[in-house]
């Protein structure tokens, strides 16, 4: 068929400065100003408050950039980070940190209203609450070469941007991983290095580790500079390119101690949850309401390198886990091993697809730990199971609560009720929430 050409449409967007009055917080903590006049839209604008008229400037559609604080809520406080006014990674410094909780407790009843999940009230419980600060076990920072000025700038994205902010320290994050990378950059600012630099993690745990992600090759005089430095610094020091992971030091091994004292191995670029403190309490939570006991059969779904499996399997007769990365669900198996629970079958599976049938044996509890798209393969698995085939406990740990009210209310449509539900408070000075609830079969 014949291709004509056809010329694009011309879409001009007139940026304007507005002043207007914050009618609610939305559930990424984001001022709703809805537009005074029904061809202005709803617009969606970071760092403000309810109730505070501001003055911002009109970004896309929906978008706006805060400009003014005309009249602050007496909810607003001094951010206490340095670089919160430009950096991407905190974006709820501005209201302290019970107030962000309340937010996000308030955000969590109304999608579960949203979404017609029929507890009524909701059974809450006490959150399981933060350090405020310092709490991050892990960061990953962007890197960029300015090849004129050579010079390395290492730090984290801005805002809905490309541009990094250079930061020689991160408020919360463990004060170790920032000055790992302070006392590494002398060694990545050079162009040989810092041009093959795609982006730099650094983990603590019981030791720092830090990651290259290289986009190219390193020059064998390079490594050798860089295994000493690890050897001078006591970090070891990982690499990554687009097909491996691999460690400079030969011995490197890196744990962390889960709640029964049993050591959970990981190697970078694993999932790991990123408040060592909150998870431990996380996982203890998460033991108090599914009770699980020598008798039964469990089900970790999303179960990672096995952070819920192995005290399941501590407690239970046997668990059976899912992961979709064969990598981590090797790391389980091998977990479990190291710790002597023999009572583990590590399964890879993609969760969106799996059958009853790869699952074997009904199990009397599921733990289900979702990344943010939720749970709905899992759920319908459950809509499957004849009603005996049904666990009588389903522990749900979200760090997205929209997927969350929805996996929720189609699990009460199975046949269960709502019994608790808590905030953990994973994310102190962000807009993430966690949420754990639990549900128990009625039908
Ligand atoms: C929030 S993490 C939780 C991991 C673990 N439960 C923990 O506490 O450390 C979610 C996990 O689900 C896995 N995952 C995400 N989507 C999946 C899918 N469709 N099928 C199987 N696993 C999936 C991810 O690889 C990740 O390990």
């Amino acid at each position: 068929m014949a291709q004509f050409f056809k010329p694009k449409k011309h879409t001009k967007t007139v940026t304007k400065v507005l002043t207007a009055t914050v009618a609610a917080l939305d559930h990424q903590a984001r001022a709703v100003v809805r537009g005074q006049t029904r061809q202005q839209q709803t617009r969606f604008i970071s760092g403000a408050l309810p109730d505070e008229v501001i003055q911002f400037k009109t970004d896309g559609k929906n978008g706006g950039l805060l400009q003014r604080v005309m009249n602050a809520s007496p909810e607003r406080r001094p951010p206490p980070c340095q670089y919160y006014q430009q950096c991407g990674g905190c974006d709820f410094q501005h209201a302290d940190e019970a107030y962000q909780l309340r937010h996000k407790q308030t955000v969590v009843t109304q999608l579960f209203n949203k979404f017609g999940v029929s507890a009524d009230p909701l059974p809450w419980q006490p959150a399981l609450l933060s350090e405020p600060n310092r709490y991050r076990r892990r960061v990953r920072l962007a890197t960029r070469w300015l090849g004129k000025e050579q010079r390395l700038i290492v730090g984290f994205r801005a805002a809905q941007s490309h541009q990094i902010v250079p930061i020689a320290d991160c408020l919360v994050a463990d004060q170790v991983l920032l000055q790992v990378v302070n006392t590494l950059y002398p060694l990545l600012n050079v162009a040989a290095v810092a041009s093959q630099l795609g982006h730099i993690e650094v983990i603590n745990v019981n030791k720092p580790l830090v990651l290259l992600r290289l986009t190219g090759r390193l020059e064998d005089t390079v490594i050798a500079q860089l295994r000493d430095w690890q050897t001078t610094h006591k970090v070891d020091v990982w690499l990554q390119n687009d097909t491996e992971t691999w460690s400079l030091n030969p011995a490197a091994t890196a744990f962390d101690t889960s709640i029964d004292g049993d050591k959970l191995y990981f190697q970078p670029g694993d999932f790991l949850q990123v408040n060592g403190s909150v998870n431990q309490r996380m996982v203890e939570q998460a033991m108090n309401w599914l009770q699980p006991t020598k008798t039964q059969r469990v089900i970790d779904f999303f179960a990672g390198i096995g952070n819920f499996s192995l005290p399941l399997a501590r407690r239970c007769k046997a668990v059976v886990t899912v992961e979709g990365v064969a990598r981590m669900a090797q790391q389980t198996h091998e977990n479990a091993q190291l710790n002597g629970l023999d009572n583990v079958t590590a399964l890879t599976a993609d969760l969106n697809q799996i059958t009853v049938a790869e699952l074997g044996e009904a199990a009397d509890l599921w733990c289900l730990d979702p990344a943010r798209p939720g749970a709905e393969g899992v759920v319908r698995l459950l809509q499957k199971l004849a009603p005996q085939q049904r666990p009588q406990k389903i522990l749900y740990v979200s760090c997205a609560a929209d997927t969350l009210a929805r996996d929720v209310a189609a699990i009460e449509q199975a046949g269960y009720r709502l019994t608790r539900i808590g905030t953990v408070d994973m994310f102190p000075q962000t807009h993430h929430i966690e949420t754990m609830v639990c549900l128990e079969r009625v039908a």
